[in-house]
C-alpha cells in the first residue's frame, strides 16, 4: 500500500513542492507542508504496536536534517553537579523508563509537570470526564456481579432478589443502570476528546508561534523536525494528557476493583488466577524489550523511506524532467521492503506473546473452572459466583493489559513533551522583538565596522572577514564578486537573520543588535533572490505583511514595479497563485512591489541569479531603475548583472570575505588593474558564446541613448556611463 502512495505521490503536478536547500526540505506551500503532514502521519500510523518505545516520527525525523542546538544556541544544558547528583536515581530510573527518557530524567520530570500543567484550563471537563468515568467504570464493574446474580436467580428452586425487588423492578432498575452508564461512557469520551483537541490546538498555535520566532537558521536546519513537532508530537502530548489518562484510570479502576471482587467471592480462585501473573509478567516483559528493539529499528528504516520520498517530492521537478520516476519509485520500494520486514517480525513476536498469554489466559480459566467446579459441587460457592469470579478474571485482565499500554503511552507523551516544550521554551539565539524601536526616518549612515561572520553551522569557516563597508542614507550601493563570496550573507546580517562572530553594524552609530528586530525589520525591505509567493491571491502576496494596505497603495507599488501582468491576469489582483505559478521574473517584480508596499527607508535587493527572460529582466532593471532614481531609500544590491551594476551610485568589490575595492562603475572599470574588471572580464569571458563586455574599455562607454523597442529610454546621466547592452539578456556575474 505503502508503495502505491509513493507511486501516485509522484506524479501529481509539481507545482507546490519546494526546493531543498542546504541539505534542508523546504516545503513553502500548504499542500507541500500537507505532505510532509501526511509523511509523518502516515508512516506513524503504520507502526503496529506503539506501545514500547517514543513518538515513531522523533526518530523518523532524526534522520531527516534536524537542527541540532549548538553551544551558543541552545537553552541552558543541565548543569553537571546536577548530572551528578542525579546519576544513581537514574540507573534505577533507566531500569524503568525507555532508555532516551531515563537520560534525560529531569527534562521527563519537568516536561511530564508541563504536560500536567497544559490540562490545567481543562480541569472543569476533564473533572467531570474522570466523575463520569467513575460512574461508567462502577457500572462496568457491576456486570461481572449482576450475571453471576442472575444465573443464580434461574438456577434456584427459591429464587430471591436483592431488597425484595420484583423482576419488572430489578430489571428496571438494571435498564436505568446500564442506560446511566452508557450516558456517562459517551459524556466520558466526548468531554477527554474535546478537552484533548483543545490542548491539542492551544500548544500547536503556541509551538507554532514559538517556532516562527526562533533565529532562521534554528528553523531553516531543522524545518521538517519542526513540523513533526508541531503536528505529531503535540497531538501525543494532547492524547496523553486526555485519552491515555483516561484509559489509564481505567485500568486502575478494572483491575483494582475486580481484583477485590474475586478476593471477595472466594479468595483461594483468585489467588489461584494469581499465580499465571508473575510467568506472564516475565514473558511480557521479554516481549517488550524485543519490541522496543524491534520498533528502533523500525522507525529507523521509516526515517529512511521519509527521506527518499521527501527528497523525490520537493524535487519533483527534476525527478519528472529526468524521466526518474521509475528509479524514485524503486529506491522508494526498498525502503518500504526494509519497513516490511521488520514489521512481519514484530508480527511474529506479537502474535507468539498475544497467542501465548491468551493461552496461558484459558489455561487459567480452565483451571478456575476445573477448580471452581469441584468449590461448586462442594456447595462452597455457587455457578452464579463461579461465573463472576471468571468474568472479573477477564476483566482485570484486560485491565492489566491496558495498564501495560497506558505506561508506554505516557512515556511516548513525555518524549513527545520534551521535544514539543525544547521548542516552546526555546529563546532564540537572536532576541524577538525586545529592544528599542529603530529609526523610522532620517536613518543616518549604516556601517558594517570590522565585521567577522561564520555560519553556525559551519564554525571556522569564515564568510566575512574584517568587512567594512559604509551606506550613506539615500544612497545606492551594488556588492558585487564571486559566487559564494558572501554577498547573501551581507544582507542576512543587515536584516538579523545572523549576527556577526565579531564586530558590528550600527546606523547612526547605534549597534542594531539595541534595536527590536521587528522594529528593524519592519523599515527594510526585502527582495530575496528567489522570492516565495504564498497561496493566495495576487493582492494578498503583495500586502504580505502589510494586510492593512489599501487596494489602492497595493495597485501604486504593483505600478512602481513593473508588475503590469497583474491587469491581464482573469482576475486581476484577486487572481489565485500558488508558490510556483508565476515565472521567475513576475515573482521578482512582485517581491520588489511587496518591498515598496512597505515604504522601506532600506531596501536589501538580491539580483535573482537564474536567468530571466529578455522581457522579465528589462522589466525587474526598470523596477529597479525607478528605485534607485527616486533616490529616496538607501538601497543595498547583491547584483549579477551589469545593467544593475551600472546603475548603482557605488559598487563594492567583496573578494575573501572583505571589500578589495569601491567606487563608481566609472572608476572602477576606467581603472586598468582594477579588480573589478578582472572579476567581470573572469566570469563574462566564462560564458561562451557572449560577447565579452569589458574586453575594451570603449565599449563599456558607450552611451545607451536608446532602449528596447517600446521601452522607455534609459537615461543614466547621473550615473556612470553604462555600457552598450547588445544582447537581449545582459550576461551574469555569477
Ligand atoms: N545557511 C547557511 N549555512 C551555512 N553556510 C551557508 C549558508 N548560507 C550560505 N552559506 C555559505 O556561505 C557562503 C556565502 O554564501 P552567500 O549566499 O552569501 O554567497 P553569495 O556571494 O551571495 O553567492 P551567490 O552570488 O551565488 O548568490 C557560501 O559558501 C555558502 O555555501
Amino acid at each position: 500500500m505503502l508503495g502505491i502512495w509513493g507511486r501516485s505521490c509522484l506524479r501529481p503536478q509539481s507545482s507546490n513542492v519546494a526546493a531543498v536547500r542546504n541539505g534542508t526540505f523546504h516545503f513553502a506551500s500548504a499542500r507541500s507542508y500537507h505532505t510532509s503532514l501526511v509523511i509523518s502521519l502516515g508512516l506513524r500510523n503504520l507502526r503496529c504496536k506503539p506501545a514500547a518505545g517514543l513518538s515513531s516520527t522523533s526518530r523518523i525525523l532524526k534522520y531527516l536534517p534536524t537542527r541540532r542546538f549548538n553551544s551558543t544556541q541552545v537553552a541552558p544544558p543541565t548543569p553537571p553537579s546536577r548530572n551528578v547528583a542525579s546519576k544513581e536515581k537514574r540507573s534505577l530510573l533507566s531500569r524503568l523508563l525507555p532508555a532516551k527518557i531515563a537520560t534525560n530524567a529531569p527534562e521527563s520530570v519537568s516536561s511530564f509537570r508541563k504536560i500536567v500543567a497544559l490540562a490545567r484550563p481543562e480541569w472543569k471537563p476533564l473533572t467531570i470526564a474522570i466523575g463520569l468515568l467513575l460512574i461508567s467504570s462502577a457500572v462496568s464493574m457491576s456486570v461481572p456481579f449482576t450475571i453471576g446474580k442472575l444465573i443464580d436467580f434461574f438456577s434456584s428452586t427459591n429464587p430471591q432478589i436483592p431488597f425484595g425487588l420484583s423482576v419488572w423492578h430489578a430489571s428496571a432498575a438494571l435498564l436505568f443502570l446500564f442506560t446511566l452508564g452508557a450516558v456517562a461512557t459517551a459524556g466520558r469520551s466526548m468531554l477527554m476528546r474535546l478537552s484533548g483537541q483543545r490542548i491539542v490546538a492551544r500548544l500547536r498555535e503556541k509551538t507554532y508561534s514559538a517556532s516562527l520566532k526562533q533565529e532562521v537558521e534554528f528553523v531553516e536546519r531543522g524545518e521538517g523536525d519542526v513540523l513533526s513537532r508541531l503536528s505529531v508530537d503535540t497531538s501525543i502530548v494532547g492524547e496523553s494528557v486526555t485519552q491515555n489518562l483516561s484509559d489509564g484510570l481505567r485500568a486502575i479502576v478494572m483491575s483494582t476493583v475486580g481484583l477485590g471482587a474475586m478476593f471477595y467471592v472466594s479468595p483461594t480462585l483468585t489467588m489461584l488466577m494469581l499465580a499465571v501473573v508473575p510467568p506472564v509478567s516475565l514473558g511480557a516483559v521479554f516481549y517488550g524489550r524485543y519490541l522496543k528493539k524491534l520498533s528502533n529499528k523500525t522507525q529507523e528504516a521509516m526515517g529512511e523511506m521519509t527521506k527518499v520520498a521527501s527528497e523525490s517530492l520537493s524535487a519533483l521537478r527534476t525527478v519528472q524532467s529526468y524521466n526518474a520516476v521509475p528509479q524514485e519509485e524503486k529506491k522508494f520500494h526498498e525502503k518500504v521492503e526494509t519497513v516490511l520486514v521488520l514489521a512481519r517480525r514484530e508480527a511474529i513476536a506479537s502474535g507468539i506473546f498475544f497467542g501465548s498469554t491468551g493461552w496461558s489466559g484459558n489455561v487459567t480459566l480452565l483451571g478456575l473452572l476445573g477448580y471452581g467446579g469441584t468449590l461448586v459441587s462442594h456447595g462452597d460457592i455457587s455457578v452464579g459466583d463461579l461465573t463472576s469470579l471468571l468474568l472479573y478474571t477477564v476483566y482485570v485482565g484486560s485491565g492489566l493489559q491496558m495498564l501495560t499500554s497506558f505506561f508506554s503511552s505516557i512515556m511516548r507523551g513525555i518524549g513527545a513533551g520534551v521535544r514539543v516544550f525544547e521548542v516552546l521554551d526555546r529563546t532564540p539565539a537572536i532576541p524577538y522583538a525586545t529592544g528599542d524601536e529603530a529609526p523610522k526616518d532620517n536613518l543616518g549612515i549604516i556601517e558594517f565596522k570590522n565585521v567577522h561572520f561564520e555560519y553556525p553551522s559551519r564554525r571556522g569557516v569564515e564568510i566575512l572577514r574584517d568587512f567594512n563597508l559604509e551606506l550613506s542614507a539615500g544612497e545606492s550601493v551594488a556588492i558585487v564578486g564571486e559566487s559564494g563570496g558572501g554577498k547573501s550573507s551581507v544582507h542576512s546580517l543587515l536584516l538579523r537573520f545572523y549576527d556577526p562572530i565579531k564586530g558590528k553594524i550600527t546606523c547612526d552609530g547605534k549597534d542594531i543588535r539595541e534595536f527590536s528586530t521587528t522594529s528593524w525589520r519592519q523599515i527594510i525591505g526585502f527582495v530575496p533572490q528567489d522570492p516565495v509567493l504564498f497561496t493566495g491571491t495576487i493582492a494578498s502576496n503583495i500586502a504580505f505583511g502589510n494586510p492593512d494596505a489599501s487596494r489602492e497603495e497595493i495597485e501604486n507599488a504593483a505600478r512602481e514595479a513593473n508588475c503590469e501582468f497583474v491587469w491581464g491576469m482573469p482576475n486581476g489582483f484577486d487572481t489565485e497563485i500558488g508558490r510556483l505559478s508565476l515565472s521567475g521574473g513576475q515573482r521578482q517584480r512582485l517581491a520588489i512591489a511587496r518591498a515598496l508596499l512597505k515604504k522601506p527607508v532600506i531596501l536589501a535587493l538580491d539580483e535573482a541569479t537564474s536567468s530571466l527572460d529578455a522581457t522579465s529582466e528589462r522589466r525587474v532593471n526598470d523596477a529597479v531603475d525607478k528605485i534607485l532614481r527616486a533616490r529616496q531609500t538607501t538601497v543595498l544590491i547583491v547584483a549579477h548583472r551589469l545593467s544593475t551594476i551600472a546603475r548603482a551610485e557605488r559598487i563594492v568589490v567583496l573578494e575573501g570575505g572583505r571589500i578589495s575595492e569601491t567606487g563608481t562603475y566609472r572608476e572602477l572599470v576606467g581603472r586598468q588593474d582594477s579588480r573589478f574588471r578582472a572579476l567581470m572580464a573572469a566570469q563574462l569571458n566564462a560564458a561562451a558564446g557572449e560577447q565579452v563586455y569589458l574586453g575594451g574599455h570603449e565599449q563599456v562607454h558607450e552611451q545607451v541613448h536608446e532602449h528596447e523597442s517600446g521601452e522607455e529610454a534609459v537615461e543614466l546621466a547621473s550615473h556612470p556611463e553604462p555600457f552598450k547592452e547588445e544582447h537581449r539578456s545582459a550576461p551574469q556575474l555569477s
